[in-house]
């Protein structure tokens, strides 16, 4: 299967406003999640990774104490596509804010 199309700035820019927790360009959507503790952040990596894997998309995720800084990037396309977008939302789907 060929690798997804990278958004264009305007289709990037129009989903950006719907994802307020979300920043970035067409290198990758970026977002911080802070938890009550380590454990909980730990924790929060495996929800989600069960996403990730139901989705066969992945975060790159850096993880500091009890803050998870996420980036999305669908590594194939060298850039952001439909992928992130729908892995983010249902990040935010988990975590809120
Ligand atoms: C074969 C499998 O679908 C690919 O390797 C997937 C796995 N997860 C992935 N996740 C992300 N973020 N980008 C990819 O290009 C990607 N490729």
């Amino acid at each position: 299967m060929p690798p997804p199309p990278r958004l264009s700035p305007d289709e990037l820019a129009a989903a950006l406003s719907g994802l307020p927790l979300w920043s970035g360009d067409g290198e990758g959507l970026h977002r911080t999640v802070e938890l009550p503790g380590f454990p909980d952040a730990v924790a929060a990596i495996v929800r989600i990774g069960f996403v990730a894997e139901e989705m066969d998309h992945h975060p790159d995720v850096d993880l500091r104490w009890r803050r998870l800084h996420l980036t999305l990037v669908t590594h194939a396309s060298g850039g952001v596509t439909e992928f992130d977008l729908e892995l983010a939302r249902r990040i935010d789907a988990l975590f809120p804010g």
